[in-house]
């Protein structure tokens, strides 16, 4: 083989060990805790039709899909890049008749067209978890709890939580403070760029006070409800409260109520996770509805869900921890009844095949001799 083909694409990585091995224990004691709530696990596929992994994405995130056009058939297929979409699609077909509210937690690789400057992994682990049939209050103490403890359970430290309202503007926009339709989405890129001079000119002055309300959790959610001249936030501030509660005294918890940055498709309540040392997000989560799919012959109305997704390769690499202090070398001719006695206490055994094979040259820190477990 050529050298030069055996250079990954760039966005492409293997994992060695320790680090493969390091993500392996992460990503299991994650998934523990998921499954000790209850969220039952699925593997979707890794490729689909692209028309079929679209229907619940949006056009941005659609048109960052790898595709390919499938030799068989000369259908365009595309590899996943969310897997909280083909949850969706296996919640509203092959389980449609699953009892309601439905908890299922994933663990796969996906995959991105492009990189950029910020992110330049294009493979990358998701897991998470989806909770589908309801999505009010109490399905977001829990996800957002679980999140939580799933995260602490691995060891992961300094851990913000920021919460989000991806629909707020739509709702006082069509509410309480309104802004003609033409000009709903000018004011909002506004809000999204934190932009105040462009609030100002668009005649949207009102929504101000919106940008300075992001920070500390509980100061910033003083703000909003004094900002809520009319009540009509009373209810969801009140229950933002509820979600956040059993989180608050465990990890950081901040407030931005106008972000949307990677939201694609979450309506009244979003989240971002981060990790002290990670500049980027390691997960996101929130409340969305599943687009009807009775088309498909599945359920035949739009369904309510939530569910956050973590991205925890950054994570991995730094845990590179080579827990190679139980490496047992096993010269020839040993006992094997006994070399299974040594797995069977945690041991990891060597095994030598030949003469030249050298406990310490193969990364072994102890080697079984003479009847007795000597340090290499
Ligand atoms: N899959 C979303 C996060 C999410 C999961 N469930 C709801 N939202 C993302 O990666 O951005």
């Amino acid at each position: 083989m050529d050298k030069k083909d055996m250079i990954l694409p760039s966005g492409f990585h293997d994992r060695l060990p320790p680090q493969a091995e390091s993500a392996a224990r992460l990503r299991r004691c994650l998934l523990d805790i998921l499954a000790g709530y209850g969220y039952r696990r699925v593997e979707p596929t890794l490729v689909e039709n692209e028309a079929g992994l679209r229907a619940n994405m949006s056009r941005d995130a659609a048109q960052k899909l790898l595709r390919a056009a499938d030799p068989l058939t000369g259908n365009m297929l595309a590899m996943r890049s969310d897997m909280t979409v083909q949850i969706a699609r296996i919640a509203q077909s092959l389980l449609a008749d699953a009892p309601r509210p439905l908890r299922l937690c994933y663990q796969g690789t996906v995959v991105k067209l492009r990189a950029d400057q910020l992110h330049p992994e294009r493979q990358q682990t998701q897991l998470g978890a989806e909770l589908i049939g309801y999505n009010g209050p109490a399905a977001a103490r829990e996800i957002l709890s679980m999140a939580v403890e799933a995260l602490l359970a691995a060891g992961v430290n300094g851990i913000t939580i920021d919460i989000n309202l991806p629909d707020l503007f739509d709702q006082l926009a069509g509410g309480p403070m309104p802004i003609e339709q033409g000009k709903r989405a000018e004011v909002q890129h506004a809000l999204d760029m934190k932009d105040a001079g462009a609030l100002v000119s668009l005649g949207a002055d009102e929504y101000m006070p919106l940008l300075s309300m992001m920070g500390a959790f509980e100061p910033a959610l003083e703000k909003l409800s004094t900002f809520d001249k009319n009540g009509v936030m009373a209810k969801s501030i009140a229950d933002l409260r509820g979600i956040v509660a059993p989180i608050s005294s465990k990890v950081q918890v901040t407030l931005d109520p106008t972000e949307r940055h990677g939201f694609e498709y979450q309506s009244w309540f979003g989240f971002t996770i981060f990790a002290r040392g990670h500049n980027e997000a390691i997960g996101r989560g929130g409340a969305y509805n599943i687009k009807n799919a009775s088309a498909n012959g599945g359920a035949a109305h739009d369904e309510p869900a939530i569910g956050f997704s973590l991205y925890p390769d950054p994570l991995f690499e730094k845990n590179g921890n080579m827990g190679g202090d139980n490496f047992l070398f096993l010269p020839l001719g040993h006992d094997e009844i006994q070399g299974k006695k040594f797995r069977e206490n945690g041991w990891r055994t060597v095994t030598a095949l030949s003469e030249a094979d050298d406990a310490k040259k193969l990364g072994c820190s102890h080697i079984f001799e003479g009847g007795a477990l000597k340090r290499v």
